[in-house]
């Protein structure tokens, strides 16, 4: 029989302990940190060691940095060594590949905002970021990222050769507990990033709604076909 689907689910931009207790109690795959000093959920490496200490195994930490220094990101590794990590500022494949050395990493790829908008062709770009594991593909908004904004999902041809190989896509931007079945069964991404959606303030994650949240992922997965083989 084949494999049931299972959407990955990330919960990105924790700050407290408390927070991350509650995530890690759900059937969540990762949970991210923010490295970026002007993010309101910004954490210090030492900040993301001592939260990322409090995950189970088989849940990934992740690091997100916004076209940081080759220190900086030394810094964020050293901290914490087994993170994933996730460029989300304006790096190009070699500084990636540079700042990651052997380490998988994620790389942002911001959809404008406005429906059908030119000078963006996410086909384009996946192939430009080949050697990114995956692309995190989530709305064009100010300060990089973390905004709560959708973008218009049904633009983007989703199930071509390019996005499909090896599972490339995690749907992020401005996803809730509301929208999230939707997302996923239109989408049917490897994975799915919140953060603001689940939150009571910046930074500051409500757990009620991390659980619903959750829920409504496996509601679209109960719904879909198995996952095809990766
Ligand atoms: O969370 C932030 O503050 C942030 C700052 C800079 C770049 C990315 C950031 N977060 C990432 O943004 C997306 C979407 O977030 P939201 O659900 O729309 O709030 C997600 O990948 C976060 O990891």
């Amino acid at each position: 029989m084949p494999p049931k689907r299972r959407t990955r689910i990330k919960i990105c931009g924790l700050t407290r302990e408390a927070d991350v207790r509650a995530a890690a109690a759900l059937d969540i795959d990762a949970v991210g940190f923010v490295l970026y000093p002007g993010s309101p959920r910004a954490v210090t490496p030492e900040r993301a060691a001592a939260l990322a200490a409090l995950l189970p195994p088989f849940i990934t930490p992740v690091l997100l940095f916004v076209n940081a220094s080759a220190a900086e990101v030394a810094a964020g590794v050293t901290a914490v060594p087994h993170a994933l990590l996730q460029f989300h500022g304006d790096e190009t494949p070699a500084q990636c590949a540079a700042l990651a050395g052997a380490r998988a990493w994620l790389r942002a790829a911001r959809v404008p905002l406005t429906p059908g908008a030119t000078g963006f062709d996410l086909l384009e770009y996946a192939e430009t970021f080949a050697a990114a594991r995956a692309l995190v593909v989530d709305a064009h908004v100010a300060g990089y990222g973390g905004g709560g904004q959708t973008f218009d999902w049904t633009a983007i041809p989703w199930s071509h050769p390019r996005l499909r190989a090896a599972d490339r896509v995690v749907l992020s931007g401005g996803l809730t507990p509301e929208n999230v079945t939707d997302g996923v069964r239109l989408v049917r991404p490897w994975a799915v990033d919140v953060s603001s959606g689940v939150e009571a303030a910046k930074g500051i994650k409500d757990a009620q709604r991390m659980a619903a949240f959750v829920a409504a992922v496996r509601r679209a997965d109960a719904a879909l076909p198995p996952s095809p083989a990766v």
